[in-house]
């Protein structure tokens, strides 16, 4: 990756430049790594290996909460979640994960992604919920603009994208699952789009990625009754694509990608583009408008009050 590092450093392009300022913005605001710090440390790190080349991104004081490693010979990257206790995503996660996609993106090194999590039994908890409750205006504006961009980046991704679904992935975490084109998942946990349970609500881009992935009646009932799906009820929806068990997770995400790159490249990647392009424009077309509306839902008295009760509860049943 090491080749790849240099091309990934982003680049002052008039598209890029917003993203850049963005990206300088939250390290300044957060105490982030410097993006081109990042490039530097993965540029360092790279060439050390051969085949297999790890790479880590940190933010200052907190290392390892990604994990990206890319295999020379089969062109699949593995981006591991490792935030502890339950890889909730704050915005320093989101921003890490976004400055990941990106340089994958841009990489000719890397044709397919795995999205996993070394927590155990966790793959993704969804949503911080502490950036919601009793927030910074302006930090819970970033947040939410941050969450979109993950959202557009990996929905919209070039590259073969699968979630090795290897632990509890309700929210937040069900959509990052639903953004890849496969996603294999271990017997046992919980995934879905829970918002309602907590008194909140899925905006329309997770509701329209749910609608898309297994259809509009069932995702009504999902979306409405905030249902947690087991892996195995989640597979009879189409919400997953494959249950096998948990050691095995991997190895059939590896698997898929490889029959996936069978395809030529160029035809399946205006394929997923023309399917799924009319959906990002759309939160493209009203981005401003759905950050205020997270805004204002947010900061509401009674959200604020249902979501103390929430992390109550939660705290209560970690006890
Ligand atoms: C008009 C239209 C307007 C539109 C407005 C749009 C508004 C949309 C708003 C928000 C959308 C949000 C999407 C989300 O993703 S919200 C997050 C939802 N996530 C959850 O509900 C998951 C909650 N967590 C759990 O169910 C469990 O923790 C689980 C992941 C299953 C793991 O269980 P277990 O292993 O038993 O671990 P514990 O429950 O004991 O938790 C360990 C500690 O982790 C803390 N925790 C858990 N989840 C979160 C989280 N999401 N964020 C922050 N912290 C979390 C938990 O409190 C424990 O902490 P501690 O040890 O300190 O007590």
């Amino acid at each position: 990756m090491g080749q790849v590092q240099s091309r990934l450093t982003i680049s002052p392009t008039p598209t890029k430049l917003a993203w850049m300022m963005h990206l300088r913005m939250l390290t300044t605001m957060h105490g982030l790594c410097e993006v081109r710090q990042c490039s530097k440390r993965w540029k360092n790190l790279c060439p050390q290996t051969k085949n297999l080349q790890k790479c880590q991104m940190s933010s200052a004081g907190s290392s390892e909460m990604l994990q990206v490693t890319v295999d020379d010979k089969s062109g699949i990257a593995t981006m591991t979640m490792c935030r502890p206790p339950v890889n909730s995503l704050n915005l320093e996660f989101l921003t890490q994960i976004n400055i990941a996609l990106e340089k994958l993106e841009n990489s000719k090194d890397c044709s397919g992604l795995i999205i996993t999590s070394k927590i155990p039994k966790i793959f993704c908890a969804g949503l911080d919920i502490m950036e919601m409750y009793q927030p910074n205006v302006d930090r819970l504006q970033e947040f939410w603009r941050t969450l979109q961009e993950m959202y557009i980046r990996l929905y919209g991704s070039q590259l073969i994208t699968a979630a090795a679904i290897n632990g509890a992935s309700p929210a937040g975490g069900c959509l990052m699952a639903m953004s890849c084109d496969y996603r294999v998942m271990a017997p046992g946990y919980k995934i879905g789009l829970n918002e309602t349970q907590l008194g909140i609500v899925a905006p329309f881009w997770f509701q329209d990625l749910i609608i898309n992935t297994m259809g509009f009646r069932q995702s009504e009932m999902a979306l409405q009754l905030g249902t947690l799906f087991t892996s195995e009820e989640a597979l009879n929806l189409g919400m997953v694509d494959k249950i096998v068990p948990q050691e095995q997770v991997m190895e059939t995400a590896i698997q898929e990608i490889h029959k996936w790159k069978k395809i030529p490249g160029f035809a399946r990647q205006i394929t997923k583009s023309a399917l799924r392009k009319p959906s990002i424009d759309k939160l493209h077309s009203k981005r401003e408008e759905d950050i205020a509306n997270f805004r204002d839902f947010i900061t509401k008295d009674s959200i604020q009050k249902t979501l103390g009760m929430y992390i109550e509860s939660l705290k209560k049943k970690a006890k």
